[in-house]
């Protein structure tokens, strides 16, 4: 099979704000969604917490929530907090107020923790999750062996987080986990679980979803490709079709004004 080169794209107009950035959103996911679902009867994504979760309001309003085949959505997170799921710090639970009860996927399909005090438990059962839907052929494997969801829609962190990857952290070069947990995270709260970088760059698409000014530094580093040690790890996100950034113009902000043209 011929290799594709990966396809990185940038919706970054110095006009826009984040009601652009979520209007620009809706159509981008539900476009995915159709092609997937019209190829395999699925449509595999994956959610991280933050930002992103406002970011995809648009989705659960018209025209895309009546075109969208949310049964046949799976819905999982690339990292999580280890904190109950009724607990405000929950990705989950951001995702369920602000995006998943306003849309029909059944709840079978979001694969949510269970939560345990011990983030290695609760990595080793997420992960045990995910390996009973790739034997049900509904996630499936890349050709390295590590499941390959069609989509992921990542935010980072201010210091270039993507996921629970943190610049100064060994979780970031585990080669081998689906799912990776750490009991210090630098950002609060301190137990999480991560899906690791072989399963991110595993996925056909990535969206990049980046609003506001804090993050404008490690976009800038990002898209410009410069060199800092240790590298970032939002830097590291490589998917296997395509890369797209939507970014504000706050987020934009460091960018050089003839980045687009380079
Ligand atoms: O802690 C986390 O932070 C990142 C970035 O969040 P944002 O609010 O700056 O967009 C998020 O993507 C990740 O899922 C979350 O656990």
């Amino acid at each position: 099979m011929a290799i594709m080169p990966l396809i990185t794209s940038i919706h970054s107009l110095r006009t826009q704000n984040p009601e652009d950035v979520a209007v620009d959103l809706a159509p981008y996911v539900s476009q995915l969604s159709q092609k997937a679902i019209s190829e395999t009867g699925a449509f595999c994504v994956v959610l991280s917490g933050g930002t992103l979760i406002h970011t995809l309001r648009k989705l659960t309003q018209s025209p895309h929530k009546e075109l969208v085949n949310w049964a046949r959505w799976f819905i999982f997170w690339v990292d999580e907090r280890v904190v109950p799921l009724d607990n405000p710090d929950s990705n989950y639970f951001l995702a369920r107020n602000d995006f998943l009860s306003k849309v029909p996927i059944p709840s079978k399909n979001i694969h949510h923790i269970y939560y345990s005090p011990c983030s290695e438990a609760v990595a080793i059962d997420y992960q045990y999750q995910l390996s009973n839907r790739v034997q049900q052929k509904v996630v499936p494997l890349s050709a390295t062996g590590f499941p390959q969801f069609d989509l992921m829609l990542l935010g980072i962190g201010p210091d270039g987080h993507v996921a629970s990857l943190f610049p100064n952290r060994t979780e970031r070069y585990n080669r081998t986990d689906w799912v990776t947990y750490i009991n210090d995270s630098p950002k609060p709260p301190p137990k999480r679980i991560t899906f690791t970088f072989p399963v991110i760059n595993s996925a056909k698409h990535i969206a990049m979803v980046v609003t506001g000014k804090e993050e404008a530094n490690a976009v800038a580093i990002t898209l410009e490709k410069l060199q800092v040690r240790p590298p970032l790890p939002c830097s590291w996100v490589e998917p296997q079709v395509s890369l797209t950034w939507f970014l504000d113009r706050d987020a934009a902000s460091k960018l050089p004004p003839n980045f687009n043209k380079k």
